[in-house]
């Protein structure tokens, strides 16, 4: 099956558009596990219980497992995401770019070693640098293209002059990924990373990259707005999979912190699923 149909059936049987961004920070965690890194993989597994069906995706962030020298502890999670929720897929948020070669084995690392349904991309060093990625014909990217901070601004709101119509920059990866960087469009393996505080830009990015799949990270802890950001980017065609890591993991700092982070994920899932636009309210959510 393919990422974006795995995605669209787990959107479907959770009605969901929310994905539980999993970033355990060492000093956040719980009670006795504060500090404590060998219990990463604890809190996650409970965090994936307490909200599993009420996810389209689970999104790790790579670098709260990398910086603890916890992979193996990232592969155990994912490997029992596989188990308990085997609908749902993973979205390896590693945010990587680099040459062909090197590519070859990030692409491995995010796909045979950690077993991720998708992984997050720079694409910043062209098409060649995505290419071994796409090799993984059942596996999908997100390529950044218009990011949910600040200084996404810097280059991403940058015109570029030596393109027809003089695009900016997000706006050039986003018809690259919806055109020439997607060489097939029945499959559909590339879709964007779009910040949920940016719903103008969300938008369009809808409009030039109708059917792709956008991620967007920014409810929740960055303050995106989840109404506008489902307004901008529904079109009942591209999945919508809207991020919150820290308002969901970090919910309670007590004993009951799985059963508080259930309750804002599915406040947050009923948010986004409200948001639909009404006509289309009980279409099926692609
Ligand atoms: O533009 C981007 C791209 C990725 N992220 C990642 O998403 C989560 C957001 O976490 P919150 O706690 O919900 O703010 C985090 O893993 C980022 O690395 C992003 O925020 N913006």
């Amino acid at each position: 099956m393919t990422f974006t149909q795995q995605l669209r059936d787990a959107a479907q049987q959770n009605q969901s558009m929310l994905c539980v961004g999993l970033d355990p920070d060492t000093r956040r965690l719980p009670g006795a596990w504060q500090g404590k890194p060998e219990h990463i993989y604890d809190f996650c597994a409970a965090i994936v219980d307490a909200s599993a069906d009420l996810v389209c995706a689970f999104k790790p962030q790579i670098a709260y497992f990398a910086a603890d020298g916890a992979e193996a502890q990232l592969e155990r999670l994912i490997a029992y995401i596989r188990q308990r929720a085997p609908q749902v897929p993973v979205i390896l948020d590693a945010k990587r770019g680099d040459i062909g070669s090197t590519a070859t084995q990030y692409a491995r690392e995010a796909f045979d070693r950690y077993g991720a349904d998708a992984v997050t991309l720079s694409p910043f060093m062209g098409f060649d640098s995505i290419e071994p990625y796409l090799a993984y014909a059942d596996k999908g990217v997100f390529l950044l293209c218009r990011t949910s901070n600040r200084g996404g601004n810097d280059l991403q709101a940058q015109r570029l002059a030596s393109v027809m119509g003089q695009p900016l920059l997000y706006e050039h990866v986003a018809t690259l990924a919806q055109n020439a960087w997607n060489p097939d469009p029945a499959v559909r393996q590339v879709g964007l990373v779009v910040g949920a505080t940016y719903p103008n830009e969300i938008a369009r990015v809808r409009q030039l990259a109708p059917d792709a799949p956008l991620l967007i990270p920014g409810v929740g802890a960055q303050g995106g707005d989840a109404v506008a950001t489902v307004q901008a980017g529904w079109n009942g065609v591209g999945s919508v999979v809207v991020n919150s890591s820290r308002a969901v993991l970090y919910a309670s700092a007590g004993a009951d912190f799985a059963q508080a982070a259930r309750s804002v994920a599915e406040a947050t899932r009923q948010q986004l699923q409200q948001a639909i636009p009404t006509e289309q309210g009980e279409a099926e959510t692609p």
